[in-house]
């Protein structure tokens, strides 16, 4: 039988995002340390390979697809398809200099030795603003480079900005802002491109389950009108049995709840209900 295989990373900053986010499609496995698993439940072997590997293995078809940060897609210039962002794994590639580098403007690292995990993408905001840098290409532990003198700035991800703070660097400019992509193989044969497409609609209902709530309000037809127009697509509005009373159910995009909720109770929204929802198909 035809098998999706999918490459994850073997561990780091995606692994649990990316396991999770498989468990909610519903998709079974057993973990342990072997480095490819086949699922109990759904067509799908799982590949766990360090994360620099993945965009060339789904290049060469030998995943068919695989989880990865935007930046190592970007980093490894490889031409395949993004499907779908995942919301996970959020950083930036930014330049940083030591806390007490007198920067003003990009000029300033002029001639300056810059170490990165990310030399294509840096070289290529050198390039594109007239720096003339010297770009040091190392794999981890960027952040230790100035302070152990092998370069006057670094070039790395970012997201809390902690391993900046405790190497004593600050941050001065963003190249690249990441996430975690769905990547897939642009030459895939038909048999499993029907499996992908079953994946992809169910990390889609994932996806709009994580960022939308459910919402359940009581109000009388006073101001009916606009409490409906305050809440998008096409809510329900069920009569309650002998009262004036009317009950509202609606999908609220989690970024918006909070103001909703405020402008619906001062419209004389009342006993307002907020769910989770498990999975969303549109
Ligand atoms: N601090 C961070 N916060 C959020 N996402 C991050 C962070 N750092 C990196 N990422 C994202 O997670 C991906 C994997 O980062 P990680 O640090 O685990 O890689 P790695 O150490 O190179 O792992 P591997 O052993 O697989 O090569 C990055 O390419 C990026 O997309
Ligand atoms: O801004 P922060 O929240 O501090 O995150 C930034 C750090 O996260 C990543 O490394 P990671 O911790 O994944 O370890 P690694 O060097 O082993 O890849 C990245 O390379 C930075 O070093
Ligand atoms: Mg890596």
């Amino acid at each position: 039988m035809e098998c999706l295989k999918i490459a994850l990373q073997k561990s780091g900053r995606l692994y649990t995002d990316s396991i999770e986010l498989l468990k909610d499609c519903g998709i079974e496995m057993n973990l342990g340390k072997q480095l490819n698993t086949k699922s109990l439940n759904f067509p799908m072997e799982i590949l766990f390979l360090r994360d620099d590997d993945i965009p060339k293995y789904i290049e060469d078809g030998v995943a068919d697809v695989g989880i990865v940060g935007k930046n190592l897609i970007l980093e490894k210039k490889k031409n395949i398809n993004i499907i779908e962002y995942l919301g996970f794994g959020r950083c930036r590639l930014s330049i940083a200099v030591p806390e007490n580098f007198h920067y003003t403007r990009l000029d300033d690292l002029d001639e300056k030795r810059i170490a990165t995990s990310h030399p294509t993408l840096l070289s290529a905001f050198l390039k594109k603003s007239q720096i003339k840098a010297h770009i040091h290409h190392i794999s981890g532990s960027v952040e230790i480079a100035p302070n152990i003198g092998i370069s006057d700035a670094v070039c790395d991800l970012v997201s809390s900005g902690e391993t900046l703070f405790i190497n004593n660097l600050k941050e001065i400019e963003t190249i690249l802002e990441s996430e975690a992509v769905l990547t897939s193989y642009p030459h895939m044969k038909s048999s499993k491109k029907s499996i992908a497409e079953i994946l992809y609609c169910r990390i889609q209902a994932v996806k709009r389950a994580r960022t939308n709530k459910y919402l359940i309000l009581n109000a009388t037809n006073d101001n009916l009108e606009e409490i409906l127009s305050c809440l998008s697509g096409s809510p329900t509005v069920l009569p309650l049995n002998n009262t004036k009373w009317i009950a509202v159910h609606a999908i609220i995009e989690e970024r918006y709840l909070w103001n909703k909720i405020e402008k619906l109770k001062r419209l004389g929204a009342k006993d307002l209900l907020v769910l989770p929802i498990k999975k969303m198909m549109i």
